[in-house]
């Protein structure tokens, strides 16, 4: 697993933010101070400037309808939006890279409960400094010492430009309060978008829909938002990384940003810079939007359920179950393995669960969704089959597809059978009824969707499958086999699992080698319903009508052996390798040593296998 991280929000808490140093001389204080207000003043005139290249941009995006690729499986975004979200614009790297890698690691901040809410605490503080030390009128010039200004303008060209680690590493005390002054505006934007993103959340699940116009609480800092909710949330995350971390890599860079100003030019100058940084941050928002929106898919699930929406965020067709599953599992122990719920909204006279995109910083996501459980039909079924038995042509088509020979006389005769027999016979000939989990589909790297796997049911079957999803990649595996484990000792806390039957949920596997993130997710809570008080669930033993067992644990623990079985396969193929080398190496010694004796040999043998084991 060495080197793999995960993109839970759990094990990528890591986003950290620097602490600002308290210590410092009257002096030096009253530098920050002149310095905040230099940035207020800077920052409120190009975040207009930005804002409003922004909101063209977003304009045209909403005129072009950006078109989501691969035919198969991805589905292209119908909706016009009706309204617009509301988020405030944080301006941050200008760095694609950055903003997808940081998306994802944004996720983390839900999960640590006190850490978030010192940082809110700590946030107020910010926004509170704020205004009594940002307001006012300032005089530019007189707020440079000699000489510090040029060197202040040099640094912060630097900064734009990818040399951040250099900031930090220089020695001069002014500069990086100065720094810290960027920073502490930076976090204080950051965790503005948090407030406000939080906010909207809270709106949404009391039931006021996701689109919120005007500004929050009349701030002035407020008149910079952009209506783009995930962008707002990845720069948040670019900034608050690149401002933390003396390695935040800027790989940016310009031509004109290597210029020295003049004095004399310089206002001209800086002009035209923000200028062209408004229109390259157009630009990369909208590659950086293209790449994303390609990269969605809609893996396995009926399709046309669920489309990526106007803000990145992945866009659910309303199902009050669901809903209400998401909302409580919101304040549950599995909140980490759930994709982060937004509240509904409503577009076009449809309403929408919104939910985070997990494939969101993902550049090659490789996807496998396994629907969970040992029956993929709710016990209502049985009795709707008994009672009011409709038959389903389009089932019996899908059955004669795989297997001819599958559907009775009678089904032949009547072109159709009821959703029961299909269900029950889809989880028969899949792994579902004997492993607790089907395969439904598979994304690989290239973006080529596979879902022929209704007929996988053996274990060497699914084995095999696993080895050809993760390409044999042990660390890969390993890293499935770590998230499993943990997500198993979750569901003993979860009091959402004691208490709900899960029925068609899914476990979405996603690994994205150039970000080197793994990660897996518990999605699709449509079927799943709370049991009576006196029903008390254990998910591992068998089913029978009436006890409303789904075998989730059943499934959880095949998943586990299975992954524990392909590490050991990949494992034994090395092994063999590596025999097979040193037997080469043996030969070719005793070629040219022909006295090698068999205690080499041997030594040679084990250290091989001793180096493959560690
Ligand atoms: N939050 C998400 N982020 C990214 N992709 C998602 C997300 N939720 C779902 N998907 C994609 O959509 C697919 C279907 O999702 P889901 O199982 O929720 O749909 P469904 O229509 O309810 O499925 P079913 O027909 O099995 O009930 C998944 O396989 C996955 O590829
Ligand atoms: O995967 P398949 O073989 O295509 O079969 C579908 C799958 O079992 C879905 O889970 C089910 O929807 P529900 O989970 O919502 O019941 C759907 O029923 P439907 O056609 O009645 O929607 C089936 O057609």
């Amino acid at each position: 697993m060495k080197g793999l991280e995960y993109t839970s929000r759990t094990m990528s808490a890591s986003m950290d933010i620097p602490d600002e140093d308290e210590s410092g001389s009257s002096s030096k204080a009253e530098n920050v101070e002149s310095m905040r207000k230099q940035l207020k003043a800077e920052g409120e005139k190009r975040d207009e400037f930005e804002n409003n290249h922004m909101k063209e941009a977003l304009l045209a995006s909403r005129r072009s309808k950006p078109k989501l690729a691969s035919a198969q499986a991805v589905l292209s975004s119908r909706l016009e939006p009706e309204t617009i979200q509301k988020e405030p614009f944080v301006t941050a790297s200008e760095n694609p890279e950055d903003w997808e890698s940081n998306s994802v690691l944004n996720c983390s901040e839900t999960n640590n409960g006190e850490k978030e809410k010192d940082r809110k605490n700590e946030n107020t503080k910010y926004i509170a400094d704020e205004r009594g030390l940002f307001s006012g009128e300032v005089s530019r010039n007189n707020m440079w010492r000699p000489g510090q200004r040029e060197r202040w303008r040099g640094k912060r060209r630097e900064r734009l430009e990818g040399r951040a680690e250099n900031i930090e590493e220089e020695d001069n005390t002014t500069e990086k309060e100065m720094n810290r002054g960027i920073r502490l505006r930076h976090r204080q934007r950051h965790w503005r978008s948090k407030e406000a993103q939080d906010e909207e959340s809270k709106k949404d699940v009391t039931g006021l829909g996701g689109a919120v116009q005007g500004n929050i609480d009349g701030d002035t800092e407020m008149r910079g938002t952009v209506p783009h909710h995930i962008l707002s949330k990845v720069f948040a995350n670019s900034f608050a990384s690149s401002s933390s971390s003396s390695s935040s890599s800027f790989n940016y860079s310009s031509a004109e940003s290597d210029e020295v100003f003049s004095e004399g030019e310089e206002m001209a100058k800086r002009k035209d810079v923000r200028r062209c940084r408004s229109w390259r941050t157009f630009l990369t928002m909208m590659q950086w939007s293209k790449r994303r929106q390609s990269s969605w898919v809609q893996l396995a699930g009926h399709q046309g359920n669920l489309q990526l929406g106007e803000g990145g965020e992945v866009l659910k067709r309303f199902n009050e179950v669901e809903d209400t599953c998401l909302q409580a599992l919101m304040s549950d122990p599995l909140h980490q393995f759930v994709p982060h719920y937004y509240g509904h909204i409503s577009r076009n006279g449809e309403n929408y669960i919104r939910l985070e995109d997990l494939l969101s910083g993902l550049k090659q996501p490789v996807i496998m969704d396994c629907k969970m459980g040992i029956r993929t039909y709710q016990e209502e079924e049985i009795v709707k089959a008994r009672t009011k038995a409709s038959i389903r042509t389009d089932m019996y088509q899908k059955m004669v597809k795989v297997d001819p020979t599958a559907p009775t006389e009678e089904e032949h005769a009547q072109r159709g059978v009821t959703k029961l027999r299909y269900m029950q016979w889809r989880d028969s000939t899949s792994s579902t009824s004997t492993l607790g989990f089907r395969i439904e589909g598979i994304m690989t790297e290239n973006g080529i969707v596979r879902r022929d796997f209704n007929k996988i049911q053996s274990k060497a079957q699914v084995t095999e499958t696993l080895l050809l999803f993760t390409k044999g990649q042990v660390h890969i595996l390993e890293a499935y086999l770590s998230r499993l484990d943990a997500l198993k000792e979750t569901l003993k806390e979860s009091a959402f699992f004691r208490s709900h039957e899960v029925i068609g949920g899914s476990l979405l596997f996603v690994h994205d080698r150039p970000t080197n993130k793994a990660n897996i997710w518990m999605i699709d809570f449509g079927k799943t319903t709370p049991v009576p008080n006196n029903v008390h669930l254990k998910h591992d033993i068998p089913w029978f009508e009436g006890n409303r067992e789904d075998g989730y644990l059943c499934g959880l623990a095949s998943l586990i052996s299975l992954l524990h079985v392909a590490i050991r396969e990949v494992r034994g193929q090395d092994l063999e390798t590596h025999h097979s080398q040193t037997e080469q190496i043996v030969s070719e010694l005793n070629q040219h040593q022909p006295g090698i004796n068999e205690t080499t040999a041997d030594f040679l043998k084990e250290t091989t296998a001793t180096n493959h084991k560690d």
